[in-house]
């Protein structure tokens, strides 16, 4: 009898397949106070979120911040609301079935929310009952911020932990300068430059404690200043440094001069302890724009894929009254990439080098 002891081929079955866990933030399951509270509590007392002893932020969040903010932010999320919900979670499901027609059969997408429903537990079960040979976890924030990648990072780790067997996994920690996020969002801005003269262009980003940006700089390297006016080895996951990136290019695609577009931070968490937050602010830099005969901005989210929030109401809607109140005329808000085609080809292709 001959036995054979031929390795199979490294790829065990025709049909493995690869496992995709997209994730986003997450949102509350409606805009009614409760839900609203569910999920704030979750997200505020996440310690890469809040970086405060856990014996001083969850009485402090749970017993007073949360309380009294839940309302004020129930109120916004109704007017965010459509018919399918909230945009941040159906965005997300349109993402996840585009990005799984244009990956085909050999892949298999999944997606999660680092907060509430659907559950990053729930995404990777999905891939663990598949069987699928690894999984490639992209969380959709395009700049590296241990509040937003770093947290969606501890969850999946610390969800495979327990796994009998632990998958080999991987993660697109960032895509602040991939050159398909780049063209989807110069596209974007494109068609509304197309429709319209702007005098001035905005980037604004989701802004976090300078202290984070710190905490995650092991040499010492970032001084906010022109430290991040390059991304370098030393600073390549500087949350800073990596939105000047996003913004030169966006900028370079536009064809603007660096007068003709300022990058700046919004939805800072007023507290007490006034640490600092990167700046400028958006809201505070808006104001001055019509006093120096700006008064056509274009405003762009790069910080966000989905529209959401941040987007909709917090540019969209805050910062156009701000402005208008100012003496300035006309706000735009680019929209976001959702699911749009050339998007969900970016993430594809990102997927695919993986
Ligand atoms: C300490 C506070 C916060 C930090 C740090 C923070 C970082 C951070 N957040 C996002 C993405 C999103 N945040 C969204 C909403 C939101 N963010 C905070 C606070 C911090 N975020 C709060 C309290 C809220 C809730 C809204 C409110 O009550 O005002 C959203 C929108 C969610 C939605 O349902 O639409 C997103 C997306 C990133 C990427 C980030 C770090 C870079
Ligand atoms: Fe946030
Ligand atoms: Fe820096």
């Amino acid at each position: 009898m001959i036995l054979n002891f031929a390795p199979m081929n490294s790829t065990t079955s025709p049909n493995a397949r690869i496992g995709v866990l997209l994730v986003n933030l997450g949102t509350p399951d409606s805009p009614n106070t409760p839900d609203v509270r569910r999920y704030l509590n979750e997200f505020l007392t996440d310690g890469r979120v809040v970086d405060m002893p856990a014996a001083i932020r969850y009485p402090l969040f749970q017993g007073l911040v949360v309380p009294l903010r839940a309302p004020k932010s129930a109120k916004i999320y109704k007017e965010l609301w459509t018919e399918r919900g909230s945009p941040l979670l159906f965005h997300g499901l349109d993402l996840q079935a585009r990005v799984q027609e244009a990956l085909g059969e050999h892949y298999l997408v999944a997606f999660g929310m680092r907060y509430q429903k659907p559950s990053i537990e729930k995404a990777l079960e999905e891939l663990r009952a598949a069987a699928v040979e690894r999984i490639i976890v992209l969380p959709l924030f395009p700049q590296y911020a241990s509040a937003s990648t770093g947290s969606v990072q501890e969850k999946v780790m610390d969800l495979v932990k327990d796994w009998w067997v632990v998958p080999s996994i991987s993660f697109i920690s960032q895509f602040a300068t991939d050159p398909g996020f780049i063209a989807t969002i110069v596209a974007r801005g494109r068609a509304e430059m197309d429709k319209q003269h702007y005098d001035h262009v905005v980037l604004s980003y989701h802004g976090i404690p300078e202290r984070h940006v710190k905490k995650g700089d092991p040499t010492n390297y970032c001084r906010f200043g022109s430290c991040c006016d390059t991304l370098t080895p030393q600073n390549q996951y500087c949350y800073r440094a990596q939105c000047f990136a996003t913004s030169r290019l966006i900028a370079a695609g536009l064809g603007l001069q660096p007068e003709q577009y300022t990058v700046a931070f919004q939805s800072r968490l007023q507290s007490r302890l006034r640490d600092p937050w990167l700046q400028p602010y958006t809201d505070e830099a808006l104001k001055e724009f019509p006093a120096k005969g700006i008064k056509n901005v274009l405003a762009f989210s790069p910080a966000f894929v989905a529209d959401c929030l941040e987007t909709t109401i917090e540019v969209g809607e805050e910062f156009k009254e701000l402005f208008e109140s100012a003496g300035g005329q006309h706000w735009q808000l680019v929209p976001s990439l959702n699911s749009e085609p050339q998007w969900v080809e970016a993430v594809a292709a990102m997927v695919r080098r993986n």
